[in-house]
């Protein structure tokens, strides 16, 4: 992990801070004018073989010795580009959108030709790469781009011309200031404008932030693009400082250079590492661990060359990266646990709501048969009813029956007829009146005498069988409710008893005695009271 730890770093800046401290017998050199010379000579030398190439007309608008922002200006469109890429390799870019007049046609003309451009460029950007020639970047286009990669580009493609004009032999090699393998931008894709939409709309501060961070990010070192020709001015610088020195001269003055850029390369290593402690400081009390990497936090530190970040410092944060990812997977845990409780949950509901539904279907049911229940008794209760009345019927008449059989012992009095062979005999009844008798009785001293008798009722000679049977069925139906009735004759001989309680010798119908009528009376009562028992 130390190992990747590594930061951009820049040579030429510490060679540069070297030489100026350095104050051999040297004049005092002015690198930023020498750079500034040589940027433009490169500049005139791309906007020269440009407009010869794409001619008059079409590199009207681009100067023979432009400035930075001329010529930029001129060739953001990309049609001078797309034009001139067009003339070395015919049909490398098929389409090229001309003319920036579209704006004035078009109401949002200035957006639209602005998108068209956009297409020059990316279609431009493609080609180029395809070709193996150096590219740039669409922000570079703008106010603070990096004008020294287009011109590059334009000297790249110039190359490459005069290499297919002499016969393209062997294998086409560009060596410029600028590295194809050091260009980290994304490359264009033909039919995907979107990226190359999302690259034109970064700022240039914010394109060259993102090109540094990639550098970093890859692990690479190589040389800081924001000092375009780095390299090259490194070389430019130490010619400049051996020029006028003797043969004999250069090795004790090379020795005396190098020795003061390792005491500059130590010194800058060390700052670097004070300030990369304290930026690990900051970084553990304001940033999470997860969100910022120490390499992050120190990363606009400008660095060229390779050392190890304090392995301690590595460590914790590592352990720092490794308790914020199990704090992580333990909030996942935590998160996972309550989403399966609510789901847990969601379901004894869903259970409760199926037990619910289930015991109200069960209490419907219960109330239909309750209903049909109370339907079944309500009829049973209207049989009772019915029931009930017809035995108050019976109670009423067992009162009655009752009322008489409570009353005082009854005494009937029946007068035999006379029998065959009898008809000349006097009778002795004189008179039968309801519950009376009287009877002619013989006095002392021959005289007449007459007595009466009373009983509960009297019949008469002519009374049937069934009249005297009718006075006591009543009595005899208070058996079945349960009291006790009795019947019996008392007379003397040949009276009639038993015919009154039996009947005749002979029985027909007419003649059946008490007994015979009681019994079958007795026993039709017992079959009408059957059904209300
Ligand atoms: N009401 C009547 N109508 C017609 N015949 C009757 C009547 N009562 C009794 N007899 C007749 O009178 C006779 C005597 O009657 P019954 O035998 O019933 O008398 P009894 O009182 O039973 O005599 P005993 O005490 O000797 O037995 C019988 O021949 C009977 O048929």
């Amino acid at each position: 992990m130390a190992t990747e730890q590594v930061l951009p770093f820049s040579v030429a800046s510490v060679v540069e801070d070297v030489l100026q401290q350095h104050n051999t017998r040297s004049r005092p050199i002015d690198l930023a004018s020498r750079k500034a010379e040589e940027a433009s000579l490169r500049r005139y030398e791309a906007a020269e073989w440009l407009r010869k190439t794409v001619g008059v007309v079409g590199g009207k608008d681009l100067p023979a010795q432009p400035s930075e922002e001329e010529f930029r200006l001129a060739l953001r469109s990309g049609i001078i580009l797309c034009t001139a890429l067009n003339k070395i390799q015919r049909g490398a870019i098929s389409k090229v959108v001309e003319g920036p007049c579209d704006s004035d046609i078009i109401p949002d003309g200035a957006a639209l030709s602005a998108f068209q451009y956009f297409e020059n460029v990316r279609n431009f950007l493609v080609a180029v790469e395809e070709l193996g020639v150096p590219a740039f970047e669409a922000s570079d286009f703008e106010e603070l781009g990096k004008s020294a990669r287009i011109v590059n580009c334009v000297l790249a493609l110039k190359s490459y011309g005069e290499w297919k004009q002499s016969g393209a032999r062997g294998s086409w090699k560009y060596s410029g200031n600028f590295k194809p393998s050091s260009f980290t931008g994304k490359p264009f894709m033909r039919k995907h404008p979107e990226p190359f939409l999302n690259s034109f709309s970064r700022t240039s501060s914010a394109g060259e932030k993102s090109l540094d961070s990639e550098q970093a990010s890859n692990g690479d070192l190589v040389l800081d693009l924001n000092e375009a020709g780095s390299s090259r001015n490194l070389n430019i610088l130490v010619r400049s400082v051996l020029s006028d020195k003797k043969q004999e001269e250069i090795p004790m003055v090379v020795e005396s250079m190098l020795t003061k850029v390792m005491e500059e390369f130590e010194r800058r290593v060390a700052s670097q590492n004070e300030l990369m402690k304290t930026t690990s400081k900051d970084m553990e009390t304001s940033c999470p661990p997860n969100k910022s990497l120490p390499r992050t936090a120190s990363a606009d530190v400008e660095m060229d060359g390779e050392f190890p970040i304090n392995e301690k410092k590595i460590e914790e944060s590592a352990k720092q990266i490794k308790e914020k990812v199990n704090h992580d997977e333990e909030s996942e845990i935590q998160l996972l646990k309550q989403h399966m409780l609510v789901e847990q949950q969601q379901r004894d509901l869903q259970e409760l709501k199926e037990t619910l539904h289930t015991a109200k279907a069960g209490v419907q049911q219960l109330q239909m048969k309750y209903q049909e229940d109370f339907s079944a008794l309500g009829k049973q209760l209207h049989g009772l009813a019915s029931a009930a009345s017809g035995y108050q019927k019976v109670l009423e008449e067992n009162r009655k029956l009752y009322n008489q059989v409570q009353g005082p012992k009854r005494v009937y009095c029946r007068v035999r007829p006379f029998l065959n062979g009898q008809a000349n005999c006097a009778s002795t009844v004189d008179n039968i009146e309801e519950g009376n008798i009287s009877i002619i009785t013989q006095l002392k001293y021959g005289k007449e005498g007459r007595k009466t008798f009373s009983f509960n009722k009297v019949f008469s000679p002519a009374a049937t069988q069934a009249e005297v049977f009718s006075d006591t069925q009543a009595l005899i139906r208070s058996v079945l409710d349960g009291y006790n009735v009795c019947i019996f004759a008392y007379g003397q001989t040949g009276s009639g008893k038993t015919y009154t309680m039996t009947g005749p010798k002979e029985l027909t119908e007419e003649g059946l005695g008490v007994n015979f009528r009681a019994l079958s009376d007795l026993f039709i009562l017992a079959d009408q009271r059957k059904d209300n028992h």
